[in-house]
């Protein structure tokens, strides 16, 4: 009988979340610079260039390679020869581990659980609790699979109950594009299809787990494609299916929107087809390991000689922009998809501090001391404490989609003169923006270190106590943003993946010529 002892599967856990707050897998960053090599959209082709560095410098800096650090996903399979040297539970022994990585000293971890979700939505401080998926395996060991899920992309997932006749593919290619970029492509699709619909769910998710492999799998395909699995196939088409649709990276149109398609699929009722799509984004972070009783988990640190070596060059027609001293007739002549260096104050807001804004403007109560959106930009963002000399941690932009409720009456009732956020804003918020004469300017997902260097000063300003979601003075320095809502309402999200759909098509027609 194999013993482990509450400290080794503790301890293991707390390394693990660590280790990936700050390693993106190998096989990912691989996939990630083979689609940097490819790319033809310049725009896209930077965002990718964003994340490959912001990669590099929390693998150094060891600091996390998204602000948002994830919720704990975790599944643990138990040899039935096994038994556990503790009175804690599973799901209080990863949970132990959660509290301990996300309040260590040295890399602090965003908090970002909140209890009571459908109330009150307070922040439990240590990111607990996790979600624990147990099963119960033979043998005499315990294999643990720790991922680490950002909150955007998991917002996208996506469950059908299909009739057993529908296609798969078809319903994948329809759905993705309602998915917009607040998952944070490219990245990879997890998809589980059969079971139940809890079920399909937990597989769409687990499949995450695995390596990217779609390379091999293409080589398959050319070499014994009568070897090829039904999952297999489905894996291809999905993969060209949804690349074909020219979303790419952030959304702004390009050649990868996806970096592999992963299925997990199980027997069903013959009345069901049960299909979960769960996108994982750019900062795609898991860790596996087996305990077999002699001691902890041993994490091997990558070589960094393995990341690509890449520059970015601040192009020609940068706009270097001062904030401090900005009206809506300078920023009448940028045009969607134009890069500037933003220099200068901005705040910052996010969900909570959106819905308390306003209920504090319409109750007549007014805005706090020191809150004054008049002519500033605001950033969604919920950064990651500081620590050693940083002025503020990882802070890269949370989905701008999810203040669109609260877009309009910002602009009309604060006086706000821009937003800076990630992913794409919806038809009435971009007529919002045109009336308005403002703008929409967006960071790149999952750059959050990258970003976070831009800041030269931060101070909580409003809200302390909502946490990472208080409202923030951040003094930025050349922070680099693109223009995607230009005061006329010319969209780059709309326009980026039409134009390079269209280019797909014909670069695949010409291929087949
Ligand atoms: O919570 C965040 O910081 C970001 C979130 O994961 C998002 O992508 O919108």
């Amino acid at each position: 009988m194999t013993v482990i002892k509450e400290l080794d599967f503790i301890n293991s856990v707390k390394n693990s979340l660590q280790f990936i707050s700050y390693y993106h897998p190998l096989d990912f960053i691989q996939a990630m610079d083979k689609a940097y090599q490819a790319e033809k959209n310049p725009a896209a082709k930077d965002a990718i260039a964003q994340i490959l560095i912001n990669s590099r410098m929390s693998a150094e800096g060891k600091r996390p390679i998204c602000q948002d650090t994830g919720i704990v996903t975790v599944f643990v399979k138990i040899g039935m020869k096994v038994s556990f040297d503790s009175e804690l539970t599973v799901q209080e022994l990863v949970d132990e581990g959660v509290r301990q990585a996300y309040n260590e000293q040295t890399n602090p971890l965003r908090a970002s659980i909140v209890a009571d979700p459908a109330g009150a939505r307070k922040n439990t401080k240590d990111n607990t609790p996790s979600v624990v998926h147990v099963e119960m395996v033979k043998g005499d060991k315990v294999e643990v699979m720790v991922a680490a899920k950002g909150g955007g992309s998991e917002n996208k997932s996506k469950m059908a109950m299909l009739n057993p006749s529908d296609s798969i593919e078809d319903w994948i290619e329809k759905t993705v594009p309602t998915m917009g970029a607040g998952w944070c492509p490219p990245g990879m699709l997890g998809i589980g299809i059969g079971g139940t619909a809890e079920k399909a769910a937990v597989m769409a998710k687990e499949s995450l787990m695995e390596p990217v492999d779609i390379y091999e799998l293409q080589e398959k395909e050319k070499n014994a494609p009568d070897s090829l699995s039904t999952d297999e196939k489905l894996r291809l088409e999905i993969f060209k299916r949804v690349n074909n649709l020219g979303i790419g990276a952030q959304g702004l149109g390009g050649l990868t929107t996806v970096l592999d398609i992963k299925i997990k699929s199980c027997p069903t009722h013959a009345a069901s087809k049960p299909v979960v799509m769960i996108p994982n984004c750019a900062a795609t972070r898991h860790a596996h390991f087996t305990l077999d009783g002699t001691g902890e988990a041993t994490l091997t640190p990558p070589s960094l000689d393995q990341w690509p070596e890449i520059t970015r060059e601040v192009g020609e027609n940068v706009k270097r922009v001062n904030v401090n001293d900005l009206s809506k007739a300078d920023m009448s002549d940028w045009k969607s998809g134009d890069t500037l260096l933003l220099s200068g104050k901005i705040l910052t807001g996010r969900d909570a501090a959106h819905k308390r804004i306003q209920e504090l403007i319409k109750s007549g109560e007014g805005l706090p001391e020191g809150v004054d959106f008049k002519d500033r930009f605001i950033y969604y963002v919920g950064p990651v404490d500081a620590v050693r000399d940083e002025v503020v941690g990882p802070a890269g932009p949370t989905t701008a989609t999810r203040m669109d409720k609260f877009t309009d009456f910002m602009l009309e009732e604060t006086g706000l003169l821009g937003m800076i956020g990630k992913s794409e804003r919806g038809q009435q918020t971009v007529d919002s923006i045109a009336k308005h004469q403002s703008v929409y300017l967006m960071a790149v997902g999952g750059a959050a270190y990258l970003v976070a260097k831009a800041i030269k000063k931060s101070r909580v300003v409003a809200f302390a106590d909502l946490g990472m979601e208080a409202i923030y003075e951040f003094d930025v320095e050349d922070m680099p943003v693109t223009v995607a809502v230009d005061s006329k309402g010319n969209n780059v999200h709309q326009q980026g993946p039409a134009i390079w759909k269209a280019k797909i098509a014909e670069l695949d027609s010409k291929m087949s010529e």
